[in-house]
């Protein structure tokens, strides 16, 4: 299977305003690298804060890079016109504040279709609303008539109006209940036979055990561990990954008691390994660098290596 697009090296930079004239830098990603394939699910997975939305964001043109780059079939994205947008669509978490409350669910699957100037659009809706098993009496009802699930799927049958070839999924079954949400899952993994390749992000590891091909681990911005899904979650290496699998589900950093040593917080997370102050397998050399290796295959960012 070939590359359908890669992240290359992508840091993202936030300024953030500290009253009238100072001002602070907080990286929220950083030299991240990853591809995802044709024909592929792939999952980026992080606990809140970690950067998986700014990626997200920066693959749907929604935020620039600070630095780095991504590139559909080789072409820079920020260098495609309007056709990037056919090519790749998203969809969120809650889909009824992303949905057109006015609108029939017929409108909402259509308008995409409007703006790029398609033909033939009452098939292809009802195409789309198969191809997502959403029933088509749903077709004439308004977002607020239906259930989270089949709003989700609305949400869904928008994304692969345009038959795209990626579509960037942002936690799309954190607002719903434990059945919709592995059906929902399910629908992914069918849209891959289709040729539709899905960035899945999520903070819950265990979800991307069904439908991943391959997934990323990432933690304070930074790739900590990537592989298939076997290796990653059946012999996790990094020790954040094993941390991740064995705290389901995992407290909010907020929540976590560590005590950090503030005068060399900085240091660390300048130079060295962001997952120092948890990881119970740190060696003194965490705090100034990290080795990144590639073991069977996978992608491990980590000094014991
Ligand atoms: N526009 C912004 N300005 C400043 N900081 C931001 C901005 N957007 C995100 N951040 C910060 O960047 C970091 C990464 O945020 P991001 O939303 O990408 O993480 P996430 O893993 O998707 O978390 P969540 O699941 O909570 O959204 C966080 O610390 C966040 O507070």
């Amino acid at each position: 299977m070939s590359s359908l697009l890669e992240v290359i090296s992508l840091s993202k930079v936030y300024k953030i305003s500290r009253g009238l004239l100072t001002h602070a830098y907080h990286p929220a990603v950083r030299k991240v690298s990853f591809s995802i394939k044709e024909k592929e699910v792939f999952a980026l997975v992080g606990e809140s804060g970690s950067g998986k939305t700014t990626i997200g964001k920066v693959i749907l043109r929604l935020e620039r890079p600070t630095e780095g780059s991504v590139k559909l079939r080789g072409k820079d994205i920020w260098n495609m016109g309007k056709e990037y947008t056919k090519k790749v669509s998203a969809v969120f978490q809650d889909p009824l504040s992303s949905l057109n409350p006015y609108m029939k669910v017929r409108q909402i699957i259509e308008e995409p279709m409007v703006i790029h100037k398609l033909k033939d659009r009452k098939r292809r809706v009802e195409e789309v609303a198969q191809m997502v098993k959403l029933p088509m009496e749903l077709l004439n009802r308004k977002p607020h008539e239906l259930s989270g699930g089949q709003r989700q799927r609305v949400a869904i049958a928008r994304a692969v109006s345009l038959f795209p070839e990626l579509i960037v999924a942002d936690e799309p079954t954190a607002s719903l209940d434990a059945t919709v949400r592995k059906e929902i899952l399910d629908l992914f993994a069918e849209l891959k036979e289709r040729g539709i390749s899905t960035l899945l992000i999520t903070h819950d590891i265990r979800a991307v055990e069904r439908i991943a091909d391959r997934l990323a681990v990432i933690y304070s911005g930074m790739l900590m561990e990537m592989g298939t899904k076997e290796q990653v979650l059946k012999d996790p290496k990094h020790p954040y990954t094993k941390y991740l699998l064995e705290n389901v589900p995992v407290k909010h950093p907020k929540e976590r008691k560590v005590r950090l040593q503030e005068e060399s917080v900085q240091e660390v997370l300048d130079k060295g390994c962001p997952f120092y102050w948890l990881c119970n397998q740190r060696v003194e050399a965490c705090k100034q660098s990290i080795k990144e290796e590639v073991l069977d295959g996978r992608f491990v960012a980590c000094n014991l290596y």
